[in-house]
């Protein structure tokens, strides 16, 4: 059995934070934690100076190979962007190597962000959760769905197919989860949202998809059914299985109600939003009726970056603003939303918070630096104040994944120069 300590002056331990204490590992567990202990006991001792212990962040929606679009088309609205942009790309770049190098990168991004699990949404998910693996980084890996023919697959069939593969090979993998991943309403029919809801309640997967992004949306599907997206969600069964839903910017009160009174569990991807000028979700009011309301950053495309801490310091500010209320989303429940929401939405036990019994998913953030003090709420630090860079260690599942500010598991400067590579090869083909 591996025993470590790691001392810190301000450690977010069930979801309070104690002083000048050892926070306790074993194997890939959290043991406890101790004012005092024997060094003796232990198979190393980490003294950590001036520093915050916080729950490892959860990103509830990515596309994590998307990192090799990052910068490919910008300053446009979301349907320009995919249809003219991203999916002739997708349908020429990608292959189970290209998405296997870019999701390495996306890992370097996740852990330098303090990134313990990813919710993913893509195509040749194999490869995406055996980077993954590689990198020692957790993730729910979802199957994309469409109700049209790509390279990726033929039918609903053949998608179905890609992900009961995907269920055989990670079944017992302690990194990695399987989802589906019907895209949205305008791509996937009420039929085959039905058939992803049976193939998963089957399989116990989560679902995962796009809703309510765009006015364009709204349109499209009032259009094709006479019905808002929410309404179709609803008549389907989307709000009464295991799911997760990305964006939802446009719905009326008695839909929020409605997902209220279903404690839904939503992404809030407000950068995206923001780039793609989708809108903006109502996150103060879904808060207030019951909504479980968790923090994704959507691919780096569209954002364009993985970093949710930024992310999140951004979402307490924007809907104090946008509600004209300095007291809406303050630090603590920002935090919540980006630890303990985001495990419940996914459905991930034992994740979310420092506690023992709990898996030893934590980072490390350095507080001497001038943007860092004085101190009289760390909380509000982590949220207000502190960047990525100050994320000095990274623990998953009990392994020192980031240390002292390097990446144990994967060869960073390699990734890199994979990536200068990549693009070169889109800028010189496309
Ligand atoms: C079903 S695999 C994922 C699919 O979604 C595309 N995508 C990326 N970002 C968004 C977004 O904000 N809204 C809708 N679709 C998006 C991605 O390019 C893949 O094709
Ligand atoms: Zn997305």
């Amino acid at each position: 059995m591996s025993k470590i300590a790691i001392f810190g002056n301000y450690i977010y331990y069930d979801n309070k934070i104690v002083r000048d204490s050892y926070l306790l590992i074993e194997n890939e567990y959290i043991a406890g934690i101790e004012k005092n202990i024997n060094k003796n006991d232990y198979d190393e001792v980490i003294i950590k100076k001036d520093s915050a212990i916080f729950p490892g962040f959860i990103n509830t929606h990515t596309h994590l190979p998307m990192v090799y679009f990052r910068g490919l088309a910008d300053d446009l609205p979301l349907m320009d962007w995919l249809q003219k942009h991203i999916w002739p790309a997708e349908n020429k770049w990608l292959s189970d190597e290209f998405v296997y190098d870019a999701t390495l990168l996306a890992a370097c991004e996740l852990i330098r962000c303090g990134t313990i699990c990813a919710n993913d949404m893509y195509f040749y998910s194999k490869s995406i959760a055996d980077a993954l693996i590689k990198a020692g980084v957790k993730g729910v890996i979802g199957a994309g769905v469409l109700d049209f023919p790509t390279k990726f697959a033929k039918n609903l069939n053949e998608y179905l197919n890609n992900a009961e593969k995907l269920i055989d090979r990670y079944n017992d993998n302690p990194l990695i989860r399987v989802a589906i991943c019907p895209h949205a309403p305008y791509t996937v029919s009420p039929e085959s949202y039905k058939e992803c809801i049976k193939f998963a309640e089957k399989h116990n997967l989560l679902i995962h998809t796009h809703l309510a992004e765009t006015e364009w949306e709204i349109n499209e599907i009032k259009n094709k059914y006479g019905k808002s997206p929410i309404q179709l969600m609803n008549e389907v069964g989307m709000f009464d299985t295991k799911a997760i839903f990305a964006h939802m910017v446009h719905l009326n009160q008695n839909e929020i109600e409605l997902i209220g009174k279903k404690s839904v569990n939503i992404s809030h991807c407000l950068e995206s939003n923001f780039k793609l000028a989708s809108g903006f979700a109502p996150i103060k009011d879904m808060l207030e009726n019951g909504v479980n309301v968790t923090i994704g950053t959507d691919g780096a495309a569209s954002n364009n970056d993985l970093d949710i801490l930024a992310e999140t310091s951004t979402v307490a500010k924007f809907h104090k603003a946008f509600s004209k209320d300095a007291t809406a989303l303050n630090a603590e429940t920002v935090l919540k939303m980006l630890t303990r929401n985001a495990a419940k939405a996914l459905y991930l036990d034992k994740m979310g918070i420092i506690k023992k019994g709990y898996y030893a998913d934590f980072i490390v953030i350095d507080l001497n630096k001038p943007h860092l003090q004085p101190i009289y709420n760390p909380i509000s630090h982590l949220i207000y104040s502190t960047k990525s860079s100050d994320i000095t260690d990274v623990f998953i599942n009990g392994k020192h994944i980031l240390k002292d500010g390097i990446i144990t598991t994967i060869d960073e400067e390699e990734i890199l120069e994979k990536a200068k590579y990549w693009s070169n090869k889109i800028k010189n083909e496309n």
